[in-house]
């Protein structure tokens, strides 16, 4: 029993960490802030244009990938610089291969968009 107490109590902590970490991207990160506007104004547009709930999920997954992305890209990039502060080659490939990985969720994020909104606008 005391088990489980400890189990549902690390659960809640590591919940709060978690947000804190949220709260520290949408603060600091300028990419973040960026994206949560563009997610606030699909989400506008989506009401706007009565979309429908396949168009609903399939545009939130699209915003919670590419700001998952950035915060694991900002996790590395802060850790690269961590570890290693000075330039070095190695550390500009592995931040460069991170932003890659937003770049892609990025890119399908606009595709999705503009498979949405296009029919509806023109
Ligand atoms: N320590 C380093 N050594 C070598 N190249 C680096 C180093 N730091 C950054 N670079 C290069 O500069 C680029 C930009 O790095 P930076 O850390 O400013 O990332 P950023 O994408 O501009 O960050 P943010 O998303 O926070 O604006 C990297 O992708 C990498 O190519």
């Amino acid at each position: 029993m005391i088990k489980k107490e400890s189990f549902v109590a690390n659960r809640i902590k590591s919940i709060g960490y978690a947000f804190k970490g949220a709260i520290l991207l949408l603060k600091n990160e300028a990419s973040v802030k960026v994206q949560l506007t563009i997610a606030l104004f699909v989400t506008v547009a989506g009401f706007f244009f009565h979309i429908s709930s396949t168009e609903w999920i399939t545009q939130l997954l699209a915003i919670g990938l590419v700001m998952s992305m950035e915060g694991i890209n900002t996790a590395i990039e802060e850790m690269a610089n961590f570890i290693h502060p000075e330039h070095h080659q190695k550390i500009g490939l592995i931040k460069d291969i991170a932003a890659g990985a937003v770049f892609f969720s990025s890119i399908f994020a606009i595709i999705i968009g503009l498979i949405i909104y296009l029919p509806k606008i023109f």
